[in-house]
């Protein structure tokens, strides 16, 4: 008995202690796998080394700050609206043209800048610098936005500018009147207060961005290569500061676009035979489309978060979330997936994750007893970067499965390139720490661009280009963007000004502070 019960005590130690080591070696193999990113994304600026400039303080005064907020206003109230290619105010663009010419009288009388209207509304200034061994940089913004009904629920007419609790309403307030009223109003104030850079610069203010900027970008871009310039970055809309939008962050992240999705607009079509109504077929042609439509939104894109810039979005900013979330941040080589899952639930994440699908035109009929020959419907694809054109047109073909169902690529274009967003790239570190200088509480990443922007027509000119302003966006605020309620606060609307400010005398420096001791020259 002792013996047996012996034999089987050392039988079970063997056990216990075989698989306690088998679990060591399980835990030590899973630690030296898996990683918890701990590092500061904020780091490695070397601001102690950063190149000396003597900026001009960016204080605004009482007189000022209702200046640049009445200013703002009137460019709130002129109703530049682009409803397609064909159909842009150019009354009200006319419009905004003086008023450019009005409030900002000194950059369109300083020596130090010249200007020329392009394609009729749009905007090139050009401000060069002392030093010509410097490669000049260039900012954008549009002056057009999308309509706005006010019958559609707005507390306030879009186009009224009214003030309401410290913000203020109206069409373009973050899309993307901020943006150009904050570089004219920060280039006024410079001027003023006698600044003249080092490195020269660009402003480009397209009048058509919201219907593909093919007047107003195109042609500034073709006035550019004229001249044969490059340029050592771009700065354009975009993305911007999310603050309590990403759930589980703590604290606001800055997300600075270095890529933006590609874009597809397929039109559907349906053609039958036309008839009295008092006799339908089985089918009409609004029937099948409507099939094809519902196969679409039934079956969204495959998931392909993680392979693609917003990967490093999350990358960056994992040290900034609780656990566990830090830990599967940290690994998404193993929990892309799971994160997919939960993203893809709330649509302004899931626009991160895939190539989404929006039916945005259905048309069909022109009288209740006629049944109608034609039916046809537009879906607006944004394409992840981890996929073409090509490959979403494949996917649609097959998810509608039906020959009667006729497809037409409208437009489309493949994702941008992604920009440098190291240590080494002069735009991306010039905007973080100009960022980091005004708001030391945010983390600063890269991003995933999903919606486009006139940026896009300069790839021939700057391998570096990104899409961002300091456009503080809260819980709700997503859907301001094309939506009802459009607003920013008066208080952003400043901090836009003093970004731009301080940004255009930050690109003064000659190169970034090397963490290797060697400066990057540009
Ligand atoms: C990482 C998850 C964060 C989710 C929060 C989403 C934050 C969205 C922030 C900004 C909105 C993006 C708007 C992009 C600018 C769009 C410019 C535009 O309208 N262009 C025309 C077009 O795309 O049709
Ligand atoms: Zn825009
Ligand atoms: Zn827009």
């Amino acid at each position: 008995m002792t013996d047996r019960s012996g034999k089987c005590n050392i039988m079970k130690l063997v056990k216990i202690v075989s698989f306690g080591l088998l679990v060591v070696v399980l835990v030590c193999f899973v630690a030296a796998t898996l990683r918890t990113l701990t590092f500061d994304v904020n780091s490695g600026l070397q601001l102690a080394h950063w190149e000396k400039t003597r900026n001009i303080a960016s204080d605004i005064n009482q007189h000022q700050r209702k200046e640049l907020l009445a200013n703002f206003r009137e460019a709130i109230q002129i109703p530049t609206v682009s409803t397609s290619k064909t159909q842009l105010n150019i009354t009200a663009l006319g419009e905004f043209n003086s008023l450019l010419r009005k409030v900002f009288p000194t950059v369109f009388s300083s020596h130090l800048v010249q200007h020329e209207v392009v394609a009729n509304y749009s905007h090139l200034f050009w401000v060069p610098g002392s030093d010509l061994a410097l490669v000049p940089y260039m900012l954008l913004a549009h002056i057009d936005v999308v309509p706005a009904d006010e019958n559609d629920g707005w507390e306030a007419p879009p186009f009224s500018a009214k003030e309401m609790d410290g913000f203020i309403y109206g069409r373009g307030t973050i899309d993307n009147k901020q943006s150009v009223m904050g570089i004219l109003q920060a280039l006024e104030y410079l001027l003023i207060r006698g600044y003249s850079p080092q490195r020269g610069f660009f402003i480009g203010l397209g009048h058509d961005e919201e219907v593909g900027g093919l007047q107003g970008a195109m042609n500034i871009v073709k006035v550019l290569k004229k001249k044969g310039v490059q340029l050592a970055f771009v700065l354009d809309e975009g993305l911007a500061v999310l603050d309590g939008v990403i759930s589980g962050l703590q604290g606001p992240a800055a997300l600075i676009g270095i890529s933006e999705k590609g874009q597809a607009t397929v039109k559907l079509s349906v053609f039958k035979a036309p008839g009295h109504s008092s006799m339908p077929p089985r089918e009409s042609s609004i029937g099948i489309l409507a099939g094809a439509v519902k196969r679409l939104e039934d079956n969204p894109m495959p998931i392909l978060f993680g392979e693609g810039p917003e990967r490093r979005t999350f990358e960056h900013l994992a040290h900034r979330f609780g656990l566990p979330i830090k830990f599967l941040m940290s690994n998404m080589w193993l929990f892309s997936p799971l994160i997919g899952r939960v993203m893809e639930r709330s649509p302004d994440t899931n626009a991160f994750l895939r190539t989404t699908t929006a039916v945005t035109m259905f048309n069909s009929g022109v009288k209740v007893n006629v049944l109608p020959s034609l039916a046809e419907a537009y879906v607006n694809l944004r394409i992840h970067p981890a996929q073409t054109v090509q490959e979403v047109l494949e996917f649609i073909q097959s998810t509608v499965g039906d020959e009667r169902v006729k497809m037409e690529l409208v437009n489309g274009f493949d994702p941008l390139p992604v920009s440098s967003y190291d240590e080494t790239s002069f735009g991306f570190q010039t905007i973080k720490k100009t960022l980091l200088d005004q708001f030391p509480q945010v983390s600063v990443a890269p991003g995933l661009c999903i919606g486009n922007t006139d940026s896009r027509h300069y790839t021939d000119l700057a391998k570096d280009i990104y899409r961002f302003a300091p456009t503080w966006i809260k819980p709700g605020d997503t859907q301001r963007f094309h939506g009802i309620n459009e607003r920013i606060s008066k208080k952003n609307y400043e901090e836009l000004v003093v970004f731009y400010f301080n940004l255009i005398q930050n690109c003064d420096i000659k190169e970034l502070p090397s963490p290797h001791g060697a400066g990057h020259e540009l």
